[in-house]
């Protein structure tokens, strides 16, 4: 499977976002990491719909949208007008995670659902054949710039095996921490689609970008 960067855009320069964006774009990334967060789910706030639409008309890169926000389901139309194209829930945020999916798929979207870091796998069971990716968070989400839980590794081997038998074309996600030096071990855990924020957007964007899609590629 191709893998895939998704540059996370908590890290960028919003004064300079869109070139920064076609800066990433030209290096190679494929998605845009879109994190959505509303100070109850998480303690801080981010960016919304306005945002996403205005990034939507600069670049073409596919826009996958991470939701963390306490019964997101309330956002599902919303998100899709504003041109997101996945959009992950947490699986710790909704009353009805099965109806969150369903709406989701209904928009035409394609459906993550996220897992904290002290949210076991085999929570994700019942789930597993109704989502086309799934986000493992290496950090607590909240925050950019904090240091990858090492567990996490064990997470995606573990997930990875449940995808094989039950849903082989659903992707692994991986969220936080994440750097030239380490991508290489949550690539060969299982991982198809690599979030890092700033691993990309601090120092020379697009050097940084270029170095993870060379290293992405060893792992295809
Ligand atoms: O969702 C989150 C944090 O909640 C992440 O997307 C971070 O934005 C990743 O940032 P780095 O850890 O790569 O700086």
């Amino acid at each position: 499977m191709q893998k895939i960067l998704a540059p996370s855009i908590l890290s960028a320069d919003f004064k300079i976002l869109g070139e920064q964006l076609r800066q990433t774009a030209e290096a190679g990334a494929q998605y845009i990491h879109f994190d959505v967060m509303d100070g109850d789910f998480v303690p801080s706030i981010s960016f919304g719909m306005p945002v996403l639409s205005s990034i939507r008309g600069v670049t073409e890169q596919v826009m996958d949208v991470h939701l963390m926000v306490t019964e997101p389901i309330r956002y599902v139309k919303a998100f899709k007008e504003a041109g997101a194209d996945f959009l992950t829930v947490h699986y710790e945020a909704c009353e009805d995670l099965h109806r969150t999916l369903e709406e989701i798929h209904k928009y035409g979207m394609k459906a993550g659902i996220s897992i904290k870091p002290n949210t076991p796998v085999y929570m994700l069971h019942p789930f597993l054949k109704e989502a086309e990716m799934f986000l493992i968070m290496s950090v607590e989400p909240g925050f950019g710039g904090q240091s990858f839980i090492p567990y996490s590794l064990n997470k995606i081997q573990e997930l990875r095996g449940l995808l094989e038998e039950k849903n082989p074309e659903a992707a692994i996600e991986v969220d936080g921490g994440i750097y030239h030096r380490n991508v290489g071990e949550v690539l060969q855990a299982g991982a198809d689609v690599i979030v890092s924020g700033s691993g990309v957007f601090k120092g020379d964007i697009r050097e940084n970008t270029a170095k993870f899609m060379e290293i992405l590629k060893q792992y295809e």
